[in-house]
């Protein structure tokens, strides 16, 4: 029943925008509940990220294994390496009524929205260029090159905005992530997620 299982958001955005700082944000906000997915991953561990915490960390030999074995629920390659979602987790924490959260890119979020369109879709927005330019330098995880081959990923993400339920523009963390509970609040009052409680309530089945 829908009104039991748990509800799948989905954040994208382009490279910088601050979608990592706004989820853990989020995730550490006891206001709202939901169990962030690990993606998996074939790029380089950064500096303090920590296997199955940040990412699962694998082989392009390993991620393939998995994408032949049906293990992910989605994939894509950004920037030289895969990154996916890996399927299992994902059902079983819905199917236990629990939300999940996936900050993912667009190509991967656009198969996700396929299979499962009850999920909740949100664009994360920089204010304007130059500032997510200042974020990924600032960050300081990526040489130049990345840098500008980011920049024109993120003009041709920031495209795909129109596939998305919500915009939610990250001017300050606090602001963002504000926005992003309202929306989560408000979508699990949704008609198509309550009426199984209520046709219980009244005898309706
Ligand atoms: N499709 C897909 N994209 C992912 C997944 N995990 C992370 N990404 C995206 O891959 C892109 C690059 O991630 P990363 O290298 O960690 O850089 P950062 O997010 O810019 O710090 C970002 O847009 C992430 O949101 C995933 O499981 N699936
Ligand atoms: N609202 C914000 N204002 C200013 N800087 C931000 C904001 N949100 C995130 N940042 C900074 O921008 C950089 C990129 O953030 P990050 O969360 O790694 O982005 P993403 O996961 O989208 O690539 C980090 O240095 C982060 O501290």
């Amino acid at each position: 029943m829908s009104s039991e299982k748990g509800m799948l958001i989905v954040l994208s955005g382009p490279s910088g925008v601050g979608k990592g700082t706004v989820r853990k944000a989020i995730l550490e906000d006891s206001a709202i509940q939901f169990k962030y997915s690990v993606s998996m991953t074939t790029r380089q561990k950064r500096m303090g990220e920590q296997d199955g915490v940040d990412y699962f960390f694998r082989t392009k030999e390993q991620f393939e294994t998995e994408i032949a074995q049906g293990g992910m629920l989605e994939y894509a390659k950004y920037v030289d390496n895969y990154y996916g979602t890996p399927l299992r987790y994902v059902q079983q924490t819905l199917d236990a009524g629990t939300d999940v959260f996936l900050e993912i890119e667009v190509n991967g979020a656009m198969q996700v929205r396929q299979k499962m369109p009850d999920g909740v879709f949100i664009f994360l927005t920089p204010p304007d260029l130059a500032s997510l330019r200042d974020r990924i330098i600032n960050r300081g995880s990526e040489d130049q090159s990345t840098i500008d081959k980011r920049m024109d990923k993120a003009r041709q993400e920031i495209k795909m905005m129109s596939n998305y339920d919500y915009a939610v523009v990250n001017d300050q963390v606090s602001n963002a992530v504000q926005r992003i509970e309202q929306i989560v609040r408000s979508e699990h009052l949704r008609v198509p997620r309550v009426i199984d409680s209520y046709k219980k309530m009244i005898g309706d089945n």
